[in-house]
């Protein structure tokens, strides 16, 4: 039977009629069509390699649609075939909620389900029984699972039993179908059974897998050993028995890898090249200063930033709802290995905004291996990414390794040859991977390379991605995640994010980087100097800005007298950049700014030592620190010392240039939507840095790094962005450009314009899904408080900190507020701790929950400690569980009804779906339609419309377990 183009989800081709075979090899072809496959001979029909299928299996199990569609088969079961009262409604929702309508008639009528599970025995494995093809049959010798896989059936014939697949559960599966040569293949994943555990065979013939007779190669056309690709060196010894990696059975393969990680006798080169390596590393200073603050990353996932956009962006988890890679580097890179299968390249993902310490982590991984700390690979190779945006030459593998690597010197076949044998103990860190030219097309896009021939950096690096050369190795890329690359990076095995200092690691660093600079007595003086600029202190959490603050203070304290830090970004780089621009050569300045935001349009921050206007403002520049070079690149390359630096020189040369027409000006400041503007705003602090040079007083500011002359250009440009912000209506902006806006206006420090900005505030102001880090906060607080009017917050999904949280709250302006559950429980307990019940009760009061939806048992066990705190307050407090202003109501009922209601909450588990209508309505008071929402009875309960069952889809859905509480307001 020929199959049409694959389709819809798993589900759908394991019901139809297709032999699985085909569909097996349809699924693979498909899948690794996009891989070209160019090494495969002849697909070998009749070859399946466990690999493959324990791959196809996983994959299977993998897709989220057909894992929850079988979930729900399970669990719908009952209800829709064995509740007969609730037949012919059941039914159909059940199919509906499965998407599969050309099975309505097979599932209707049950008779035709033993037709059409005969069908499937013919095929790849039988899913359900004979009489039900919903009901999960387990005969006595396989284990129950809720798995998918667990219920396949076992035919008569002769049967393969492949031992122990490592990523199937553990039990007895299935495979039979023509071609193979067997009527059936037995996986079985687990200890063997015992000859009691009869297998439902006639006497299972035991043969190993078919393997090709020529070569000891990988059994499978599309998963080549190193043996299968050219160029590549004869299959590697993998153990100390003599065996060839391919003749050892998956589980013996893990084994052995598992044993060999102890250190093996390597040849003499192959040692050499590895102490280089070591030393290279370890010779390395932790950063331009050479400090190093520890800090933890956060397990990261992306999400669509719009229902309508494709684009994604790093999802904004809860404070409470965090998860650190508490185990530090080692979890992080363990992290992706619970789902890695064998002899598969792991892709670990670390992001973060610029500046926030990515390259700083990157480089402390080669380190800590340098030093012995990651004795699982025996070789780390760190590549800054812009050195690799070569586009002319061609390279090989090797010379990717070797020429371009951080120890360059000429390949050594020997220690290549070593390499390609153990690819699962190499790890290659692609750092700044968002500086490569078109990056996001290497990680999806086919056509990657299987050979080592020599090809562009970008094919090698696309066949790395792709999994095709140096297959099983670990690559570890650091990126800003924006635009299409965040599209992308989705495809990696786990993400994580730096997510840059706390206020106490802000401190450290000031403390450390007075100590290395041996002027450890300003150390309290400093710290005084950064408390007295809560702004700073708050940008403080990015270490590029702690560092800067760190400079400047200083440069002050060694100046002696009065000190004071700036109190705005703007003020800190005039500072820094002041003295440097004094003793510049002629028009040194605006040269550089101008490169920086030429550069930045194209989205580059390196620049090669032509491309400076003259060799004295090059020199100028370094001396200066404004550029410096990149580690392990040529010499003729530099890049910015931070990407701030970037944007404020960028800023400058937009106050500064004749050439940018005052009309152009406005959409620099990025707060009109993008696709009223053509620009891209890559360098993202430029709007910022633009008001505070054009509004601050010219002497303090641009004059003082222009000069006098300027003084009438920069006037004008004064002139026509105060016009554009001044017609800007703050109200009618989404949440991030409000925010920008604020930022924009705190630069300036103008008292005109911030005054128009802070009246413009609608009253009620949702950031929900909108970052909120500590400089947002700070601004956030300030034109609160400055309004002087009062306001209704929605803080859920911001990651606000919970300092963050507790001054926002606190205002005395801020009269209601929704914040998630566990970061609101988090506060109460944390004032509660600190004694500070007036504020406590304060925040109580504003407190609303309401349209309150539990989606997981932590949501209901929050609400219970709220109540529990709420109690022991005293009966006079109440938040809203009702509607609130926020949401356009009034409703704030006293405790016993919240009580009441969290009791009937607890009893909902989440886990199976609750058919009782009466007992989950009240968590779906979301799903009631519009007429009856956030309608209460005189208790505080939410009424249901009457009459209206929820669904069982519904009732899935509503109690389906799936992280913090989602918005709705
Ligand atoms: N954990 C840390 N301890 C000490 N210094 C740090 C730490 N993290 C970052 N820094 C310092 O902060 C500055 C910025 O760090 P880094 O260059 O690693 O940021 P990044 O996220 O890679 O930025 P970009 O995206 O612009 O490349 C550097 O000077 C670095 O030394």
């Amino acid at each position: 039977m020929e199959l049409g183009p694959l389709e819809g989800g798993y589900l759908e081709l394991l019901n139809s009629s297709a032999d699985p075979l085909q569909l097996y090899h349809l699924y693979d072809q498909t899948d690794l069509a996009r891989e070209e496959i160019e090494l495969c001979s002849e697909p070998d029909m009749d070859t399946i390699n466990c690999e493959q299928f324990s791959r196809l299996l996983c994959d299977m199990e993998g897709d989220e649609e057909t894992r929850e569609a079988y979930a729900n088969i399970a669990e719908l079961d009952q209800y829709v075939f064995q509740d007969s009262q609730l037949d012919g409604l059941g039914k159909d929702i059940f199919i509906e909620h499965i998407g599969l309508e050309e099975m309505i008639s097979e599932s209707v009528e049950v008779e035709e389900a033993g037709q059409k599970s005969q069908k499937r025995q013919d095929g790849m494995a039988n899913v359900g029984a004979l009489e039900d093809p919903f009901s999960l049959p387990l005969s006595p010798a396989v284990p129950p699972s809720s798995s998918l896989l667990s219920c396949l059936s076992l035919p008569a014939g002769r049967i393969q039993i492949v031992p122990s697949l490592p990523s199937l559960p553990q039990g007895l599966w299935q495979i039979s179908g023509a071609g193979t040569g067997v009527s059936g293949m037995v996986i079985y994943q687990g200890e063997m059974p015992q000859a009691s555990q009869v297998l439902p065979s006639s006497g299972p013939a035991m043969q190993s897998l078919p393997k090709s007779p020529e070569r000891p190669g990988s059994t499978s056309p599309f998963a080549p050993s190193a043996a299968d690709l050219p160029g590549m060196p004869e299959p590697a010894l993998t153990s100390r028995a003599n065996m060839t990696e391919d003749q050892m059975s998956p589980t013996q393969c893990l084994t052995a890898h598992e044993v060999s990680s102890k250190p093996p006798k390597w040849p003499e080169t192959v040692e050499q090249f590895c102490s280089s390596l070591r030393d290279k590393y370890q010779a390395e200073p932790a950063g331009p200063e050479g400090i190093l603050v520890e800090v933890e990353l956060v397990r990261a996932r992306l999400e669509r930033n719009s229902s309508k956009s494709q684009e994604r962006e790093l999802a904004t988890p809860d404070w409470a709802e965090r998860q650190l890679a508490r185990g530090g580097l080692a979890e992080v890179l363990l992290a992706a290995g619970d789902r890695r299968r064998p002899r598969e390249t792991q892709v670990i993902a670390v992001l973060g905004k610029a500046g926030q310490g990515k390259s700083h982590w990157a480089r402390e991984v080669s380190r800590a291996w340098a030093c012995g700390q990651l004795p699982q690979y025996d070789f780390v190779f760190y590549f800054p990414c812009h050195c690799l945006d070569r586009v002319k030459d061609t390279y090989r593998l090797q010379d990717l390794l070797f020429c371009l690597g951080p120890q360059p010197q000429p390949v050594d076949e020997e220690v290549f040859g070593h390499i390609l044998r153990r690819p699962d103990r190499v790890l290659l860190i692609l750092d700044a991977f968002e500086g490569l030219e078109g990056q996001d097309s290497l990680l999806h896009s086919a056509g990657g390379p299987v050979s080592t021939e020599p090809h562009s950096l970008r094919g090698l690096l696309a066949g790395l991605f792709q999994r095709k050369l140096l297959r099983g190795c670990t690559l570890l890329l650091t990126a800003r995640p924006r635009g299409r690359l965040a599209q992308s990076l989705s495809k990696a095995d786990v993400l994580f994010e730096v997510t840059g200092f706390s206020a106490e690691q802000a401190e450290t660093y000031v403390t450390r980087y007075l100590e290395r600079a041996g002027v450890t007595e300003h150390r309290e003086q400093a710290l005084a100097l950064l408390h007295g600029q809560p702004f700073l202190l708050s940008h403080s959490h990015s270490p590029t800005v702690c560092r800067a603050v760190c400079r400047l203070s200083e440069a002050l304290l060694e100046l002696g007298g009065e000190a004071e830090l700036p109190s705005t970004l703007t003020g800190l780089y005039v500072g820094l950049l002041g003295p440097a621009a004094r003793d510049s050569p002629p028009g040194a300045l605006a040269g550089l700014a101008r490169l920086a935001w030429e550069l930045g349009r194209r989205h580059r921050g390196t620049l090669q030592d032509s491309q400076f206007p003259s060799a004295e403002v090059r020199a100028w520049a370094v001396a200066r620190g404004l550029v410096q070079p990149i580690p392990g690149a040529p010499d003729t390359e530099l890049a910015f010392s931070s990407f701030l630096l970037q944007c404020f020189l960028g800023a400058v040369w937009l106050a500064l240039s004749t050439e940018i027409k005052d009309k152009e000006l406005p959409q620099y400041l990025a707060l009109t939507p993008r696709k009223k503007r053509p620009y891209d705003n890559w360098l993202e602090g430029v709007p910022r840095f633009l008001a505070g040079l054009l509004f601050q007083p010219h002497a303090d500011c641009l004059g003082a790094l222009a000069g006098p002359a300027v003084a009438a250009l920069g006037a004008r440009k004064q002139k026509v962005l105060s016009r554009y912000l001044k017609r800007l209506q703050p109200g009618t902006l989404r949440a991030g450009r409000l925010l920008e806006l604020l930022h924009c206006a705190h630069e300036a420090s103008d008292a005109g314009l911030w005054q128009h900005v802070v009246q413009g505030l609608p009253a009620r102001l949702s950031f929900l899904g909108t970052r909120l880090t500590p400089p947002n906060t700070y601004v956030l607080c300030s034109a609160l408080a400055a309004a002087g009017r009062d306001f209704s917050l929605d803080l859920r999904s911001t990651g606000i900190d919970p300092s963050g949280l507790g001054s926002l709250v606190g205002l005395g302006c801020v009269t209601h507020f929704r914040a998630s559950l566990s970061d609101t429980v988090g506060l109460w307990e944390s004032l509660q701790q600190r004694g500070e019940t007036k504020l406590l009760r304060a925040v109580e009061e504003k407190f609303t929950i309401e349209p309150f939806k539990a989606k997981s048992p932590k949501d209901v066990e929050d609400l219970g400690n709220l109540v529990q705190i709420q109690r022991q307050l005293g009966p006079n407090i109440k938040f809203a569980i009702g509607t609130s202003p926020l949401l356009g109501g009034i409703l704030c009922p006293p405790p016993g009804p919240i009580i009441s209601c969290h009791s009937k909450l607890a009893i909902v588990n989440p886990v199976r779906p609750q058919l009782e209508p009466e007992r989950d309505s009240l968590l779906g008071a979301e799903d009631l339609p519009p007429a009856s929402r956030n309608r209460s009875d005189t208790n505080g309960h939410l009424l249901r419309q009457p009459g209206r069952v929820l669904s069982p889809c519904e009732r899935w859905q509503s109690s389906k377990v799936q992280g913090a509480e989602e918005t709705r307001p």
